[in-house]
């Protein structure tokens, strides 16, 4: 499976943030999207998320040599500010979800598999929303991803609020998830990017550039990533 995105364009009043997206996403792999404060990296996930209108382009999944379109349920998006119904407990949350994604869910586990799965304590299963902190709703928001399973999934910065054990548990959570989907993961930190992804992506001057590893040591690589990033005009 690909996904592809094709001249994708979007900008705000005057400011054009996304001036030619353009790259083809493989499955099995996941994509370290890098840019500078401002690029548009949360820009270009909202609008392949649908949550905001592109101004010009499309985007596609291309499965055996044929196109289709992209359907809700093939994406799923971590926000970096998580956003669960505060009004929930987690597990309402949790059986609410499944319930209205019944259809497309596959093998669907008792509640309290997935938040062993995720170490989500006994105690906390049964908390209101609002009660838990950042990285527990980002565990949530992850865990919800983690259940329906998308083909490709956005992850915006979902590391950050994580204590470093829960970051250590994710990241090989998503190592194990990246099998058969696209995992497109915009960080600012470098070491996690040259960690946990197989592929990094700049986004420079309103487009995607993949930077090559060539034959250079991490080192050099780094060097390379930066000197990209600097060649970006600062917005
Ligand atoms: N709703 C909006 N209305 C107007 N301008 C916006 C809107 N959303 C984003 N922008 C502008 O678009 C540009 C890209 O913002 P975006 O949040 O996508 O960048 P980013 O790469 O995610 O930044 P950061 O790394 O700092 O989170 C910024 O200049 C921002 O001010």
């Amino acid at each position: 499976m690909e996904f592809v995105i094709e001249s994708l364009e979007k900008k705000f009043e005057k400011k054009e943030v996304l001036k030619d997206i353009t790259f083809s996403f493989e499955s099995g792999k996941i994509y370290g999207l890098l840019g500078r404060n401002g690029a548009g990296k949360t820009t270009l996930f909202n609008c392949l998320n649908r949550d905001l209108k592109m101004d010009g382009g499309r985007f596609f999944i291309r499965e055996d040599e044929r196109e289709r379109d992209v359907i809700s349920s093939d994406m799923g998006y971590v926000l970096s500010t998580p956003s669960v119904p505060e009004f929930l407990t987690a597990r309402e949350f949790l059986k609410f979800f499944i319930e209205i994604n019944e259809k497309s869910i596959k093998n669907i586990r008792p509640l309290d598999e997935y938040f062993e799965f995720m170490n989500i304590e006994h105690g906390d299963r049964d908390k209101l929303l609002k009660d838990y902190s950042h990285g527990m709703k980002n565990k949530m928001q992850m865990l919800i991803n983690i259940v329906a399973q998308p083909n490709i999934l956005l992850l915006d910065e979902p590391l950050t609020s994580l204590d470093v054990v829960v970051a250590e548990e994710m990241k090989q959570m998503l190592k194990t998830l990246k099998k058969q989907r696209i995992i497109i993961f915009s960080t600012h930190i470098m070491e996690l990017a040259l960690d946990l992804c197989d592929e990094i992506v700049i986004l420079n001057h309103g487009k995607l550039e993949e930077i090559d590893k060539e034959n250079l040591n991490q080192t050099e690589f780094k060097d390379k990533i930066i000197q990209a990033l600097k060649e970006e005009e600062h917005v």
